[in-house]
């Protein structure tokens, strides 16, 4: 059968969730990779796909990427954007979500976007190839691409990166994929590595000498994620601060993408708090180890709910002395009920990427009037507005902090009350 294939010429109307520049053809979108919205581009439709022959004419928010890797690295969809467009793009996103929800009567938003170079979590994955390791992140849908640079990342582990390689491409255990987790805290570069066989007595000398001549305190090793974790090598104890406490985080545990995010973060959420007295209770769903746990114990007393049991040891144990305690607690199996949430003089939530489902609809049911939601996926926002809405609550204010540079994720943080006289205020501030 003799293969059809048309050519078009067509202007790139917006881009898709993906980052990708979304063209109409024959009543149907298409996604094509690196382009921006208003290019003209000359496409080829064949067996289902669009081939983009050229691009016509050039977006004023182009730039150069600047990053080598950038056409290969999966790790960035928008380095040929500028940034002052991409965060414009970020922020439509969030009002986007906002709007189709029915909250259209907004305050401007207040924006922040991390500098290069402050990526403080890497995960890495790992590849045995002949004559050593390949050490990044994976292409789209393919294999990883060696990390030879990154403007991402803090230059304390872009520094870290070439002798690891050498390091973990002397492994026996690394016989083929792995995965290698790094938080930089505050006591060094913790480590957690994946490898598909088990460390052998030379590969933990390895380690552990690596850790004593890089300054690591820990490295971890564990099968695959969720399996039992052993300590490879510890040098010194393992240590991150948040609101002024000292937090041991367990290996790979969650931590903000940047210290300037987390700033941001906890800069938004503390002043999106109702005025409070140190007696109000504050409750904290989804807390982690504590980052924001402990800022916020500095307004009123806080229940902080987890459901890492390793995180919420990590936040139990530095609970001694402040204004909080945590419990562990799976969220979407037993979520907090509202008898419990009505405690509350202010709920301050941050789920996971999917949202938080049944948690929300019992807040929603609940008594609380003030919420301080975070999100790090407006599609999860999006799904979850239109009850917040219908229970009664208005968006007093929204901040949209792009804290993963030149991808498409956006964090959020929005004050939500159904407080009458709150509104009133927010109001009046905003308009008068
Ligand atoms: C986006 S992180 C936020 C953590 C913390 N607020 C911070 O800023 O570091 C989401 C947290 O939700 C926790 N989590 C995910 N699913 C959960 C569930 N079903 N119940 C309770 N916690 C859950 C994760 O372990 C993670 O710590």
């Amino acid at each position: 059968m003799m293969e059809t294939s048309t050519q078009i010429h067509a202007t790139v109307e917006q881009l898709g969730r993906s980052g990708d520049g979304m063209v109409r053809h024959e009543g149907r979108a298409w996604y094509i990779p690196g382009t921006l919205p208003g290019e003209q581009l000359h496409l080829r439709f064949h067996d289902g796909e669009a081939e983009l022959l050229e691009r016509e004419s050039t977006s004023p928010h182009r730039v150069e990427a600047p990053c080598s890797l950038s056409d290969l690295c999966g790790g960035c969809a928008l380095q040929h954007m500028d940034q002052t467009a991409l965060l414009e793009w970020k922020k439509d996103q969030v009002k986007r979500a906002l709007n189709r929800s029915g909250f259209t009567d907004l305050p401007e938003p207040a924006l922040y976007q991390t500098p290069p170079h402050s990526r403080q979590r890497l995960d890495v994955a790992l590849q045995r190839v002949p004559g050593g390791i390949i050490l990044g992140l994976h292409q789209r849908g393919g294999d990883p691409v060696d990390m030879t640079e990154c403007p991402l990342i803090r230059p304390e582990l872009l520094k870290l990166l070439p002798p690891l390689r050498e390091c973990l491409s002397s492994l026996g255990a690394l016989t083929g994929r792995g995965n290698l987790a790094i938080n930089l805290l505050d006591s060094g570069p913790d480590l957690t590595l994946e490898t598909p066989a088990p460390l052998s007595g030379s590969d933990r000398e390895k380690l552990a000498a690596f850790a004593r001549d890089h300054g690591i305190p820990r490295i971890t090793w564990r099968p695959a994620p969720g399996r039992v974790m052993e300590t490879a090598a510890q040098t010194g104890p393992v240590f991150h601060h948040f609101g002024g406490v000292r937090v041991s985080p367990p290996p790979a545990s969650f931590l903000q993408a940047s210290q300037e995010g987390e700033q941001a973060i906890r800069e938004a959420v503390l002043a999106g708090l109702p005025p409070l007295n140190r007696k109000d209770r504050i409750i904290e769903l989804y807390a982690g180890c504590g980052t924001l746990t402990f800022p916020l114990a500095q307004h009123g007393f806080v229940q902080a709910y987890e459901g890492d049991r390793a995180a919420i040891a990590s936040l139990r144990a530095a609970t001694h002395g402040s204004r909080a305690e945590g419990s562990e607690r799976d969220l979407n199996r037993q979520p907090l009920l509202p008898p419990e949430l009505n405690q509350a003089r202010v709920v301050v939530l941050d789920p996971p990427y999917a949202g938080s489902g049944k948690q929300l609809a019992s807040l929603l049911r609940s008594k609380v009037q003030d919420v301080v939601y975070v999100s790090c996926n407006p599609a999860a926002l999006e799904k979850e507005l239109p009850a917040l809405k219908q229970a009664g609550f208005a968006v007093l204010s929204w901040t949209v902090i792009d804290q993963f540079l030149w991808s498409t994720d956006v964090e959020t943080v929005l004050v939500l009350s159904r407080d009458p006289k709150r509104i009133r205020k927010a109001e009046k501030k905003r308009k008068g």
